[in-house]
């Protein structure tokens, strides 16, 4: 292109610029290929450039310059340091998890040689004859320069005289230093091997000879036939290769990243080297632009597949603070269902304090996962039979060892899964009927009128005592305080939230004590196999802590018990098989979600721990309520009902009816008593031995009869409990 067509060029562009928009922009690219395309030249002439950025229409430039982003400094202060130490030289349970597994294969493979022992022994000794008539044959051969044989057969048949001459020569020579050299160890071999056979003692005679026999033996075994039999075989694993994971990829029937694996595409990279982790193969990969990790962890079983390896050996996750497109996929030797249940610390551990974090499980890498119950609820969630009540028992095993913890375990279910904590809980309770229901709800209001007292402690405390104005380990440890760990479990606790009769009181206190709970030293764990809003209150969905989702059906289960948009974020609980059972996804006990397989503790290894546990409470003069011996009280009242009635109805309305009570009563406390009706306050009066009675009221002019209560019953009932509660 010569110069004035460049000009010709450049001008185009300049009234192109002028017609469009201030700021549009502009093909760049296209303007540059036209150039190129069309002549040598090379360079636009430094008066265009100049004029161009003098002019007020000076193109807009969107991308930046070659070089962007944060400076040296910043890029070498922002950047990812690598651990020193590998992840199992850092972790205890990991150190320790390795070098037992060190020791357990030393002393296999040792024991497993020495059973062996005396059949190795023996095959030697038989092998030992052949193993002589090797040695002797071999020495003839070497006396007799037997290798020379067929290089001077070969020059004999080709007739050549002259090599055959040197090669007769070269064999006299050895023959005669090899023969004086076998003389002469016969010479001094046998008189010093007749001279220790007569001056020796047994011991190292018998030693030489079994040495003897023992090499002999070896020499005399056939190569094909090892003496010594394997004692463990390996299993070998397909290494995890990026060929490997690209083809995976490829098979999703995601179009994006067909587009990246296709001609010109731009391919799918690995930030990382692909490395052993653990029991399995760890591989980084950016997935396409416009892919997400969510998008592979819709079709984890496919990618499976991809990979030649079974779904639980198959783990995609999304990288913390990475863009949405990073993804960790982690492959294990063995699929995580099918490794041999681990019971876990808590079967041998001893005391443990529910301020520190307790076992509860491992993760795929077979890392042991903790959880911090103090300041915390926990609620628990999956389809029926995947090991919410396992989960659930774990929690309360490790609560039970802590002697200052106060128990009430409630199982809807009725199937006696928890029962060995009856041992050690103040209120216990199984089964599916209106009375454990009623027990349980009692235990909510037990709770939470706790919760008041514990409020009032905390704030009566002096600040040095209480800085943060909650419970601490400290403050736990005074008895007179009662601010010990107060742990409220409920198994099929939609039982509860779907009941007829209780589910807004229990929905209420439930509420109550898990936004006010935590800081008071009230834990409330939940397990539940229906998650949806009727039966687990988002109220209490919202407010948990900790979540712990195993196999359960689709986003909205999934979201309701790990917390809103998590499926789309790729935390996909549905994608656990049948089969995943104890499995689930944890999240909230550290920043990022975690795959957990909890630990597995059967009955009667329960039953030893709760046992231990038992006896050091009554060492410690912890037990208390029922696991003490103590009887239950099963009144199903609401130790302040008669009172709250008081404080809503002033001594000159001797008469009211239930209606107009209940409805002050919900504005005094909404958490217990908002949503109940009429008849609901005849019944919570009858355990006091309050009837209610008709009363009639004129309205416009007509007399209309309800029922009600008279207050002077509820007021003389009142003062009989107070009376006998101090005579008491
Ligand atoms: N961590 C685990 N590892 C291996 N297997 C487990 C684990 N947890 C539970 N299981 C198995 O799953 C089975 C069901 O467990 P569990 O009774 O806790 O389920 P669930 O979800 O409470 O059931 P349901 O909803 O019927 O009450 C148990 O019998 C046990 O064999």
């Amino acid at each position: 292109m010569n110069h004035e067509d460049e000009n010709e060029l450049f001008r185009r562009l300049e009234s192109e610029m002028a017609e469009g928009e201030p700021g549009r922009v502009l093909d760049f690219d296209k303007a540059r290929s036209a150039r190129t395309a069309s002549a040598e030249a090379d360079s636009v002439p430094p008066t265009d450039r100049s004029e161009e950025a003098e002019s007020g229409d000076t193109p807009v430039m969107v991308d930046p310059p070659a070089i962007s982003g944060p400076g040296l400094m910043e890029r070498i202060r922002g950047a990812r340091r690598n651990a020193l130490l590998p992840g199992w030289l850092r972790s205890k349970p990991e150190l320790l998890d390795a070098a037992g597994w060190l020791v357990g294969y030393v002393g296999h493979t040792a024991a497993y040689h020495a059973i062996r022992t005396p059949y190795y022994a023996a095959n030697l000794a038989a092998r030992s004859p052949l193993g002589a008539a090797k040695v002797v044959g071999g020495t003839l051969r070497w006396v007799s320069d037997a290798e020379g044989e067929p290089l001077r057969q070969a020059a004999a048949a080709s007739e050549d005289i002259g090599e055959y001459l040197k090669l007769s020569r070269q064999r006299d020579r050895r023959v005669r230093w090899r023969g004086a050299v076998v003389a002469l160890s016969l010479l001094v071999g046998f008189p010093a091997a007749l001279a220790c056979y007569v001056l020796a003692p047994t011991g190292l005679l018998a030693l030489s000879g079994t040495a003897l026999v023992l090499v002999l033996g070896r020499v005399g075994a056939p190569a094909d036939k090892p003496i010594i039999s394997q004692a463990v075989v390996p299993t070998h694993v397909e290494r995890l290769t990026s060929p490997m994971i690209e083809r995976a990829l490829g098979a999703l029937g995601i179009a994006e990243i067909n587009k990246a694996l296709g001609k010109g595409g731009e391919g799918i990279t690995f930030p990382h080297p692909i490395r052993q982790d653990g029991p399995g193969w760890r591989a980084d990969v950016d997935l396409p632009y416009g892919v997400t990790v969510a998008d592979i962890l819709d079709r984890r079983e496919r990618l499976a597949s991809g990979l030649r390896r079974p779904l639980g050996c198959v783990w995609p996750e999304p990288v913390p603070d990475e863009h949405a497109g990073r993804m960790m996929l982690w492959v294990g030797h063995q699929a995580l269902n099918k490794g041999k249940p681990n019971p876990g610390p808590l079967l041998n551990s001893g005391a443990l304090s529910l301020f520190k974090p307790v076992p509860f499980g491992t993760d795929q890498r077979g890392r042991g996962v903790d959880l911090t119950l103090m300041y915390d609820n926990v609620l628990i969630g999956a389809m029926p039979g995947m090991g919410k009540t396992f989960a659930l028992r774990n929690l309360l095993l490790a609560a039970a060892l802590d002697v200052r913890a106060e128990l009430l375990v409630w199982e809807l279910k009725g199937t006696g899964d928890l029962a060995p904590l009856a041992k050690v809980a103040a209120d216990y309770g199984s089964g599916p009927d209106d009375a454990t229901a009623a027990a349980a709800l009692e235990s909510l209001r037990y709770v939470y009128r706790d919760l008041e007292r514990r409020a009032k402690v905390i704030a009566s405390l002096p600040k040095d005592k209480c800085p943060e104005n909650k419970v601490t380990a400290e403050l736990a440890k005074t008895k007179s305080l009662g601010l010990h760990p107060l742990v409220l479990a409920i198994d099929e606790c939609q039982e509860l939230f779907m009941h007829d009769k209780y589910r807004k009181e229990a929905a209420n206190l439930c509420t109550a004590i898990i936004k006010r709970g935590r800081a008071l030293g009230v834990i409330l764990l939940l397990a539940t196999q229906r998650p949806d809003k009727d039966s687990l209150p988002t109220a209490i969905s919202a407010n948990v802590g900790t979540r712990f989702c195993m196999r359960v059906m689709g986003q909205t289960e999934n979201d309701m018990i790990l917390g809103t948009s998590m499926y789309k974020r790729g935390i996909q609980a549905s994608t656990f098989t049948k089969s995943d059972k104890g499995i689930g996804y944890l999240v909230g006990a550290v920043d990022e979600p975690q795959i957990v397989r909890g630990y597995y503790l059967d009955n009667p290894q329960a039953d030893s721990v709760c046992e231990r546990a038992r006896q050091a409470r009554i060492k410690a003069g912890t037990l208390s309520g029922m696991a003490a011996g103590e009887e239950p009280q099963r009144e199903g009242r609401n130790e302040t009902l008669l009172a709250d009635i008081l404080a809503v109805v002033p001594p000159k309305e001797a008469k009211v009816w239930n209606e107009t009570v209940i409805e002050r009563l919900a504005e005094l406390r909404p958490e217990t008593y908002e949503g109940w009706g009429a008849e609901q306050l005849t019944a919570a009066l009858k355990p006091f031995g309050i009837e209610t009675t008709q009363i009639g009221r004129r309205i416009d002019g007509k007399v209309v009869n309800r029922r009600g209560i008279i207050r002077v019953d509820i007021a003389r009932t009142a003062a009989e409990r107070d009376d006998k509660r101090d005579a008491g």
